[in-house]
């Protein structure tokens, strides 16, 4: 396709409340984990409320001139306490990691499967930047926040809740007091958040350019030194840092002050605690070790809060993540039927575009009306982007027409599903991607069950064997990412020789041979000739040659059919054809 401003649409999105549905479901579909994570979650909570109600009542005993073996037996509790505390909350975060683990494998088990099952029509739309963004960094920022902040996060809420319950139980009045410093702490994350957001994200750049600058002088340093301008190097590396250290400091800054206001919050909390602890002694409402342990509750309120606060982006930045990858998992499946069979009929594929735009883009194509019958094969030609990659997905069924369809047999090709279409018509796109793995393996995945000999066969009809033979391991060599690197001559006679094993009645070849020189090209005309024979075959060619032998070549221009013939035809016709054909040196 040519370069444009191509405009794409992202894949979905979840709302906050589909987000917290579709995880509510997840946990839901693990009850005993669950219910193990909350129980010791909870009571790893509430086995640190011990200490500070046994030191009030120690205040109070000491105040009653307790003797020292009920003083022991406190001191006791409260290290039993500890220890008990201290082995639930190990077991908590242990269970809860589990859990986190667990869903999310499942989720991103769902979002592959959604992913690799998406209409290719909305992953062409999306492009496949946006899902592998979600695969990928999504996937690891949820990774980080399940495993990592979720499991303290969860603790910190839960250990919230059940102080402020503890306080409000000692004496309503004092968890009134607490309170008072609730609007505090929601000032200071006011200021904090939309400061340090733009902040963060200004200091990841910067930092990203200081790297960036120091690999490029580093890779690039014999050209460096042999141009002698190192001084330049030297002087952009230190400018990048100059920026990434202040940037560092003023997040710093922003990150100290927010402490401070933390702080004041919690001095504002613990005063207002303390005043009213001193108040409702002097009125004989509650006991000083009451007023104590009121006092201890609520600063050991002060970690998890900081906790929360200082986390707070990065919960949201997880929740956003999370998001997206929900917006994947929640697509609609494939469904497992296929629609409507298609019919006898004369026209094997029939497209009809009364107009094509891209999203809100200017008319690609207008009234073109292309009928292929059973087995023939035609070509499709004209100046860059005159509209043929266009034309050859909607005929693929790959783009939607935004006014129009595609029909294999009569049947629109929607009526069909997804399945039915791909096992019908196969589209070898000039982006051909070679599968990490074995060779064979990478043809099996047009026709499963094919045999050795049957990919040998299919290798051997793109003219492939030559280069089989070179290979290490033959068809057991381990191509791709890693293994043997193919030529990209070699990955389209791969592609072709999916498209023969795969065996589709109906083939589309966009720029499938326009990848290699001379001398390849030729060979690989060769192959896709022997891969679509017998095929009812749309061809988008880029050199004339490839449209020379076409049974019908039809030529587009800014999105319209303007002639359309056989070549001799087109040839004697002395129009755009002709024209195209002589400016490319063809012979007459
Ligand atoms: N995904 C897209 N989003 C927006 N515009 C697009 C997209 N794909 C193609 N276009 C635009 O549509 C027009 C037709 O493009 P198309 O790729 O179909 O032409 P083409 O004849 O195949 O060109 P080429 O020979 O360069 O591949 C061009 O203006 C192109 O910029």
């Amino acid at each position: 396709m040519s370069e444009g401003s191509r405009t794409t649409q992202l894949l979905p999105t979840a709302t906050a409340r589909q987000t917290w549905t579709a995880l509510a479901a997840e946990f839901r579909r693990l009850p005993g984990l669950t219910a193990a994570a909350g129980a010791l979650l909870v009571a790893a909570s509430a086995s640190g409320l011990v200490a500070p109600w046994v030191l009030g009542r120690l205040v109070d005993d000491v105040k009653a001139g307790a003797d020292t073996g009920r003083i022991v037996m406190w001191a006791g509790v409260i290290a039993a306490a500890a220890v008990v505390a201290g082995v639930l909350t190990a077991a908590g975060a242990a269970v809860a990691a589990r859990l986190g683990e667990t869903v999310l494998a499942r989720l991103r088990e769902r979002v592959l499967d959604r992913a690799l099952h998406l209409p290719s029509s909305t992953l062409e739309r999306a492009g496949t930047g946006d899902l592998v963004a979600r695969a990928g960094d999504d996937v690891a920022v949820v990774t980080n926040a399940i495993t990592g902040i979720g499991p303290l996060m969860v603790g910190a809420v839960l250990t919230i809740v059940l102080t402020a319950g503890g306080l409000f139980t000692l004496n309503p009045w004092l968890g009134l007091a607490g309170l008072v410093a609730a609007p505090a702490y929601a000032l200071a994350l006011r200021w904090y958040l939309p400061k340090s957001v733009p902040f963060y994200a200004q200091e990841r750049i910067a930092t990203g350019e200081r790297s960036q600058a120091m690999a490029g002088a580093l890779h690039g340093a014999a050209t460096v030194r042999a141009y002698g301008i190192e001084e330049v190097h030297v002087a952009r590396i230190a400018d990048r840092s100059a920026a990434a250290r202040d940037l560092g400091l003023t997040v710093f800054g922003i990150f100290t002050r927010f402490g401070l206001r933390i702080n004041r919050a919690e001095l504002i909390g613990l005063s207002s605690v303390l005043i009213a602890g001193f108040l409702l002694v002097r009125a004989g409402q509650t006991t000083v070790g009451a007023a104590t342990a009121a006092a201890l509750y609520f600063h050991r309120l002060f970690n998890p809060i900081g906790l929360i606060l200082m986390e707070f982006d990065a919960v949201m930045q997880a929740g956003a993540s999370l998001a997206r990858l929900i917006g994947v998992a929640s697509l609609p499946g494939q469904p497992a039927v296929a629609g409507r069979e298609p019919v006898d009929h004369d026209a094997a594929l029939s497209v009809t575009v009364r107009r094509h735009h891209y999203e809100d883009g200017p008319t690609v194509l207008e009234d073109v009306t292309l009928t292929l019958a059973p087995g023939e094969r035609v070509a499709l030609v004209g100046a860059s982007g005159a509209g043929k990659s266009t034309l050859a997905g909607i005929a693929a069924g790959i783009i939607p027409a935004s006014d129009g369809d595609a029909r294999l047999r009569g049947v629109p090709l929607q009526d069909l599903g997804e399945i039915r279409v791909r096992k019908e018509i196969a589209l070898v796109s000039q982006e051909v991607h070679v599968f990490a793995g074995p060779l064979a393996d990478d043809l099996r995945l047009a026709r499963p069950d094919a045999d050795d000999a049957e990919v040998e066969k299919a290798l051997d009809r793109v003219g492939a064997t030559g280069w089989l033979r070179t290979l290490p391991d033959g068809l057991a060599t381990h191509v791709g990412e890693g293994g043997h690197r193919l030529t990209a001559a070699q990955a389209q006679q791969l592609a072709l020789a999916r498209l023969i094993l795969a065996d589709p009645a109906v083939a589309v070849l966009d720029e499938a041979t326009a990848e290699a020189g001379s001398a390849g090209a030729r060979d690989l005309d060769r192959a896709a000739a022997a891969a679509t024979d017998g095929r009812t075959t749309l061809i988008v060619a880029h050199r004339l040659v490839q449209a020379a032998d076409a049974d019908r070549i039809i030529v587009l221009d800014h999105g319209r059919i303007v002639e359309q013939g056989t070549h001799d035809a087109l040839l004697a016709a002395g129009g755009r054809y002709a024209h195209l054909w002589q400016s490319w040196g063809g012979p007459r």
